[in-house]
């Protein structure tokens, strides 16, 4: 079952076109991972997700709500954890909570009680009553997924939660989506660390220039790239043209990628086929040299489609 359809779902800024013919379905109760090096789109898809802009054309259906039309019911059963800490600093944890309940229209004791629970949940109970400049960053993050969680959404975003905090707050965080999830809260995390999507999704899209380039389990992913990728840079465009014809009979070999004088194989078992791999050139006299040897990874598949490295793009 479906909880976000996108349809197609384009947006341009001018000139700009950020988020490209996005055709996607997340499903209900899943951690989804939008994965994708700074600039992918990622934030952008999620603000039309949340219906907090509209795409120039296509359309997004959430739990059965045309994300364009009905803007303020979408509002209500999602829940939004921005990128950047939004709280009131010189306010402590419980009244920053209770101001975002009341946006919501909960009051009294169900609040009350709503507010003590998420406390609980993010395990900030003690310090609750403390000012929110006090806080360490991850504590911050923490009080800012409690202010996302106030009126019970049935879907809640995560835009990057982990960056610049400490090892505790993120394993807090990681064991607090996988509470929702336990929960069937339906979980839409972006990142660019593929560790995390790789211990907390089940399903990942990989964004890249606004567009997806892969979509799927971590092992269905990590599985187009068999057994790891091994680079080969020859002395000359010529000769990679050349030996990218020889390589491609090669049985192990399942697929072979050209960039001007560097080639890219995707191999059947790394470990055993490098020597082979290595005695065959020897054999063709060819000056190709092993540069580069990736085992079956995300960041390999990224880097097997884009050419470029996810973290440092
Ligand atoms: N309001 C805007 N006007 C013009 N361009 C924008 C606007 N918002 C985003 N962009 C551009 O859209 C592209 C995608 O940005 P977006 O924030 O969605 O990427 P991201 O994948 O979330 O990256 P990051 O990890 O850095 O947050 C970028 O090139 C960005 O500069």
């Amino acid at each position: 079952m479906s909880m976000i359809t996108c349809e197609k779902v384009n947006k341009r800024y001018g000139e700009r076109h950020v988020v490209k013919d996005l055709n996607l379905i997340i499903e209900k109760g899943e951690v989804f991972g939008l994965l994708g090096p700074n600039g992918a789109g990622k934030t952008t898809s999620i603000s039309m997700m949340t219906s907090q802009s509209l795409p120039s054309d296509g359309n997004i259906i959430v739990n059965d709500l045309n994300a364009q039309q009905k803007q303020k019911q979408v509002k209500k059963i999602v829940g939004i954890v921005p990128q950047d800490i939004a709280l009131y600093p010189m306010l402590s944890a419980i009244d920053n909570l209770k101001f975002f309940g009341e946006l919501y229209g909960i009051k009294g004791k169900p609040l009350k009680e709503k507010v003590s629970e998420l406390l609980e949940l993010v395990g900030l109970t003690d310090r609750a009553k403390e000012p929110i400049k006090n806080y360490s960053g991850g504590m911050k993050r923490r009080i800012n997924i409690a202010a996302a969680l106030i009126h019970n959404p049935l879907v809640v975003f995560m835009d990057e939660p982990t960056v610049g905090i400490d090892p505790q707050s993120r394993n807090q965080i990681f064991d607090l989506i996988r509470l929702l999830k336990s929960q069937g809260i339906t979980v839409v995390y972006t990142t660019h660390y593929m560790e995390e999507a790789t211990v907390l999704c089940d399903r990942v899209a990989i964004v890249d220039g606004g567009q997806i380039i892969a979509l799927g389990t971590v092992e269905e992913l990590v599985a187009q790239v068999y057994g790891g990728v091994i680079e080969l840079t020859c002395e000359n465009d010529e000769e990679a043209i050349g030996l990218s014809e020889n390589l491609s009979d090669i049985s192990f070999v399942k697929n072979v990628r050209i960039s001007e004088k560097r080639l890219e194989l995707v191999v059947e078992d790394i470990n055993q086929n490098v020597a082979v791999l290595l005695e065959k050139l020897n054999r063709k006299e060819s000056s190709a040299r092993v540069t580069n040897i990736m085992h079956p990874s995300l960041e390999t598949l990224f880097l097997y489609k884009t050419g470029k490295k996810l973290r440092d793009s």
